[in-house]
Order: structure tokens, then sequence, then C-alpha cells
């Protein structure tokens, strides 16, 4: 292990060193480049796609001066209390421009998205007009360009528009076609594989509730780590359920590295007598011992397993679903991002202030089920046990609760990070 060990921590084991989380997700990080190649999309398959360029704007935005509302136009500052202009002949309409110079002193129709002639750099509201007799009448005072767009005022020809791994959205669309493009090239979606470790473990609807032995649980953890990849925009891939035998896992992993790019699996990371995932890593493949300070979440697989050619990279995440959710969010979530051509995200987390009590030792950060209630704060789950699956539902983000001891009162700011915050 390389990483700079902390011996500071409370109650854990004696000899064992836990790496503080940001450590880990340093060394994660450092670890960690883009694998896949890129692709061209037409703008409307662009949503959650990794733009794999900048993008520089080939046209401005306005391309051209133009009128923000229906109206009259003339040249230079109405300062008059009453302003009294001759009306030129003809208009200017969205797609229809007006040919001509519009004369010195005179003022002209002209609709909303209109080009502004040369001659004209200002535009009154019709509502504020009375027109008759060929003149345009108005209150002032109205400032020099009021109620006009300069061309490029959002963006000019040349700008860059998008950067190169940023997860497009909706109204990006908008942004790239008045930029001129029509498709632009993004990453190949990042294959992520999912599979479960246990012998107790079973796949939902294959067993029924009346038939389960007694040691036998669902399968929790893999429906909801593949929803969490389609969430995030990868293509998730259903490996399945391995039992608790190294040739087996041998096995998934060694054809999974002909499927995906990645593999995240849950169980067997820990140190027991079953614990075969890091334990193959280990042996096999190559791995430290992540021994994480955080909780839940403190033991962690994270490993390359060889398969030919290709190293395979392996997020082996605690089997208890709180636990494997909480650590899928913190480290899988930034590292397949960048796997698949995104920046490396930080969650975007806010302060609030707690709703609750609690005394938090030394020594570790924790991460609690919480979500913000009607006044405001952060009220947490009853309970911290990570298999406590009905507190990630109950739940709409997470408090984190720093390395160093913390005693909180109600009131007390704490960090929220909406579960949205890692998407
Ligand atoms: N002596 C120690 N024991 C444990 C430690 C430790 O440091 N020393 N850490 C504990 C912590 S914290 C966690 S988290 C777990 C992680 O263990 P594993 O990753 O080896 O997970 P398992 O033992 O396989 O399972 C833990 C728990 O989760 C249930 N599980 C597993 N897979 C699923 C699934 N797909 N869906 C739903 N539930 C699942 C499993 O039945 C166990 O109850 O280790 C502690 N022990
Ligand atoms: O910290 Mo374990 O990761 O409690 O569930």
């Amino acid at each position: 292990m390389t990483a700079k060990l902390r011996n500071d921590c409370f109650a854990l084991p004696p000899g064992v060193n836990w790496i503080p989380l940001e450590d880990a997700l340093a060394r994660l990080r450092d670890r960690v480049a883009p694998v896949v190649g890129d692709e061209m999309v037409p703008l409307d398959a662009i949503r959650g796609r990794i733009l794999a360029q900048d993008i520089v704007a080939f046209r401005a935005n306005p391309p051209a001066a133009n009128s923000a509302v229906d109206g009259y136009g003339f040249a230079g500052a109405a300062l008059d209390e009453l302003v009294t202009l001759p009306l030129a002949d003809g208009r200017s309409a969205a797609g229809e421009p007006y040919g001509g110079v519009l004369l010195a002193g005179h003022a002209l129709r002209i609709l909303t998205g209109a080009i502004v002639p040369a001659g004209m750099d200002t535009v009154v509201l019709q509502e504020d007009v009375e027109v008759a007799g060929g003149k345009l009448q108005f209150r002032g005072p109205l400032k020099q360009g009021a109620n006009v767009r300069r061309a490029g005022e959002d963006f000019n020809a040349g700008d860059v528009v998008l950067r190169n791994g940023r997860r497009l959205r909706p109204e990006d669309a908008a942004l790239l076609a008045a930029a001129g493009l029509a498709e632009v090239p993004v990453y190949r979606p990042l294959r992520v594989g999912v599979f479960s470790n246990g012998d107790e473990v079973v796949a939902p609807g294959t067993i029924a509730p009346e038939d389960m032995g007694a040691g036998e649980i669902y399968d929790s953890n893999r429906p909801m780590l593949l929803s969490l990849l389609s969430d995030w925009g990868f293509d998730a891939v259903d490996l399945g359920h391995v039992r608790d035998s190294r040739d087996a896992l041998r096995d998934r992993l060694n054809t999974a590295a002909a499927e995906v790019d990645a593999v995240l699996t849950s169980g067997g990371v820990s140190t027991g007598d079953e614990d075969h995932v890091s334990a193959l890593l280990r042996e096999e493949g190559q791995m430290d011992s992540w021994r994480i300070a955080i909780k839940p979440g403190r033991p962690l697989a994270l490993g390359l397993w060889p398969a030919g050619e290709v190293l395979l990279p392996v997020f082996g995440l605690p089997g208890n679903p709180v636990a494997a959710f909480v650590t899928g969010l913190l480290f899988a979530r930034p590292a397949l991002g960048v796997m698949a051509g995104q920046a490396w995200q930080e969650p975007q987390g806010f302060m609030v202030p707690a709703a609750f009590a609690k005394s938090k030792k030394p020594g570790r950060r924790e991460f609690l089920r919480a979500r913000i209630n009607s006044d405001g704060q952060a009220e947490v789950f009853k309970s911290e046990g990570s298999g406590r699956i009905s507190g990630l539902s109950w739940a709409d983000g997470l408090v984190e609760l720093p390395h160093e001891a913390a005693e909180i009162t109600p009131g007390t700011l704490v960090r929220y990070l909406p579960y949205s915050s890692f998407s």
C-alpha cells in the first residue's frame, strides 16, 4: 500500500490502517482514464451523451442585430419628453428584412426577430406609441440600443460553446443548433457490467418468497446498481449472480472482459472466509486492500482483472446494500465518469441546518441517509444500519459528516448531498 496511512481511528482493529476518503479518491482519480472511442450523433440523440471535443460555434447568436419586440425602430437615444418621427415606408420582419438604409430622423416598422437595418439601433415597443398621419409619436426618454439584441451578444462564431467531457442536456441541443451544428462527436457509452456475489443471494423472480430458504435473501444490489448505471448514462449490462466460488468468479470476470469496459460487483469484499472477490483480485489480479475510513462502506475492493490483453477494472463494492449504494456513488460514479470521457465529478453539496443530534467520533467520514424537511433542515433516517434498505428509499440524499469529531445538535450546519448531485 502506497497511500498515506493514518492511525488515528477509534475502535478499529489493531494493526489495520485506514485510508482517509480524500486520499482513496485521489488515488483512484490518478489511475483512471477515458477508455471509449467516439461517434457522431444528431442533436435529437445527444441527451446524456458525453461530448468528445470542444465545440466551436460556426455561427454567432444572434447572427445579426435584431429587434427584441414588435415596434418601431430609429437611430439614437430618444431624449425628448414627446418624440415625433416621420415613418419611412416598408418594414422589417423576421425572415423578410428591410432592404434599404433607414433615413436619418425617420422611424420604421419592425417586428420581433427582424434584422435591424442600417440606420437603426433602437426600437420602441408598439404598445407605447401612437401612429397617425405617417408619423410616430411616443414619450421619451428611451436609451440608445433599447430593445435591440446585438449581433453576437450571446456568442460569436469561433467561440467554444461547450467543452469536451460535458454530459449533454436537452438545452445543449438548442445551443448547438443555434451555433450551426446538426451533429456532434460524443463518446461511445461506457459498458459497465454488474454481478452479485454470495451463496445466500437469489435473483428476484426466480424463487417465490414462500419457497425461499431461511438463509436466502433477494438480490437487492444488482437491480439497484444496474439502475444507477443507466441513470448515469452508461450501458448497464446484467452479468447475473455468482456463487461463492473462486472458479465461478474467475470465469465470470474472464467472460465479462470481452463484454464490458468495467465491472461492479457487490459482496465478498470483506475479510471473511467466503469473501472471494477481494481474495481473487488480490491473488490473481492487481489489487490493494482498500480499507477506507468511511461509514458505511469501509471494505472496498478496487482492482484490475487481467483477461488476455485486457485489464478489466473491477469495483468490488460491499454486500450491505447501503454500503454498496454509498460506495457506488462515491467511488464508482466519478471513476466510471472519467472512463466514459467526463471530467472527475465532485458531488455538489450544500450546507443546511441539521434537524437531528449526533455525537460523531473522529477517524472516519460518515454518510447518513437524509432528506430535507419542510423547514429546510436535514433529517436523517432512524437507523444507520447498513442493511436497512428502506432508508435508501426514504432518503433523497446523504448528510456527510467530517473525518474529525463532530458534535451535531439541531441547527448545526451539515453538508447535504442530494442523490441527484451524483448523476
Ligand atoms: N470482521 C469483519 N467483518 C466485517 C467487516 C470488517 O471490517 N471486519 N466489515 C463489515 C462491513 S462494514 C461490511 S459493509 C460488510 C461487507 O462485506 P462483504 O462485502 O464481504 O459482503 P457480504 O459479507 O457478502 O455481505 C454483507 C451483507 O450484505 C448482504 N448482501 C450481500 N449481497 C447482497 C445483495 N446482492 N443484495 C442484498 N444483500 C446482499 C449479505 O447477505 C450480508 O448480510 O462486511 C462486514 N463484516
Ligand atoms: O460500513 Mo459497512 O460498509 O457498514 O456496511
